[in-house]
C-alpha cells in the first residue's frame, strides 16, 4: 500500500463503522464533508483499479465466464430458497450483463417461471437513482443508457425487493466498487424500505479495501462463483 493511503486510513479512522449520511438524508449529501483531496486520491486510485479489473475479467475465455455463471446461479438459487422461501410474489431485479459480467439471464427466467416478478434497472436521469421496469423472458429489450439493453416504456416500474448489483470489484466487509456513476449508492440512498441488495462478482475481483466514502453503501450479501463472501451481521 503506498503512504499516501496508508496516511489517509489513519486520518480517516477506518476501524470506525462506515458512515451511513447518504442513506439517511441523500438531500444533505455533502462531497465537502470529506478532505477533497483524499476523495481525489481515492477516485484516481478507483479509476484505475476498474481498468485493470474490467481487463481481468475480459481476459476470461467463454468457457470460463459461463462456469462461472452457473455456479453464480447456483449460489443464488440457493440464497433465495434460504433466505426468502424462494421468494414467490416478491420483486427481484436482476441485470443484464454488460462488459464480461456474469449472465444470469438463464435464471431470471426460471424465477420468473416460478413467480417471482423479475425487474431490470435503467439510468432513465443521469446522476439520478436508478428506476426499476418489470421484466419477462418476452420482453422487447431497447438500448438504454449507455447501450445498456433495457425494458421499453411501456413495461411497468415497479420497486425491487432484492436486487442484484453486479460487482467491479468488491471487499468482504459488503462494499462495493461499481463503473464510477455512483448509481446503486444513490439508488439505495433514495429507496424506503432498502431492498435486500447482493452483489455479484468474480472472486478474482475481491479488494482490501475501496476506501470507503460517506456515500458508499454496504451490500448485505456478496456472491462469487466459491459462494458467499461476505454478509452483514444484522441478517
Ligand atoms: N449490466 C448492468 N446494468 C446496469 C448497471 C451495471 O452495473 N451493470 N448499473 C449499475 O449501476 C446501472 C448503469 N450504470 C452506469 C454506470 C456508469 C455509467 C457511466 O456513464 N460511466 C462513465 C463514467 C462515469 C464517471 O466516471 O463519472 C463512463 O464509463 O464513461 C453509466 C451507467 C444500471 N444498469
Ligand atoms: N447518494 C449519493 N448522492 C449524490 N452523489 C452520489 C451518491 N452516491 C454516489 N454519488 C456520486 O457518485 C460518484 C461515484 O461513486 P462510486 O465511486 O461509489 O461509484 P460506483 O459505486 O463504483 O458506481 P456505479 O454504482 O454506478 O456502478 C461519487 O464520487 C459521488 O459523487
Amino acid at each position: 500500500m503506498s503512504d499516501e493511503f496508508k496516511s489517509f486510513r489513519c486520518q480517516s479512522g477506518f476501524s470506525s463503522p462506515p458512515c451511513y449520511v447518504a442513506e439517511v438524508a441523500p438531500e444533505y449529501f455533502d462531497p465537502l464533508a470529506v478532505d477533497p483531496e483524499q476523495a481525489r486520491d481515492v477516485a484516481h486510485w478507483r479509476k484505475a483499479e476498474r481498468t485493470r479489473l474490467r481487463a481481468a475479467r475480459l481476459a476470461l475465455s467463454v468457457g470460463e465466464r459461463k462456469e462461472i455463471g452457473e455456479a453464480l446461479a447456483g449460489h443464488l438459487r440457493q440464497v433465495l430458497k434460504d433466505r426468502f422461501g424462494g421468494a414467490p410474489g416478491k420483486v427481484f431485479s436482476a441485470y443484464w450483463p454488460i462488459k464480461g459480467e456474469p449472465d444470469l439471464r438463464p435464471l431470471m427466467a426460471e424465477l420468473h417461471q416460478a413467480g417471482i416478478s423479475v425487474a431490470l434497472p435503467l439510468v432513465e436521469t443521469r446522476a439520478a437513482p436508478l428506476i426499476f421496469r418489470h421484466w419477462t423472458p418476452e420482453t422487447r429489450m431497447q438500448r438504454g443508457d449507455w447501450n445498456i439493453p433495457v425494458p421499453p416504456p411501456d413495461a411497468h416500474v415497479v420497486t425491487p425487493d432484492i436486487a442484484l448489483a453486479p460487482l467491479v470489484g468488491w471487499t468482504t466487509d459488503g462494499y462495493r466498487l461499481g463503473y464510477g456513476g455512483g448509481y446503486f449508492d444513490r439508488t439505495l440512498a433514495a429507496l424506503t424500505p432498502k431492498p435486500f441488495v447482493i452483489g455479484i462478482g468474480f472472486q478474482a475481483a475481491q479488494l482490501k479495501t475501496i476506501y470507503p466514502q460517506p456515500h458508499d453503501i454496504p451490500l448485505d450479501l456478496i456472491l462469487t462463483e466459491n459462494g458467499v463472501q461476505a454478509e452483514e451481521k444484522a441478517i
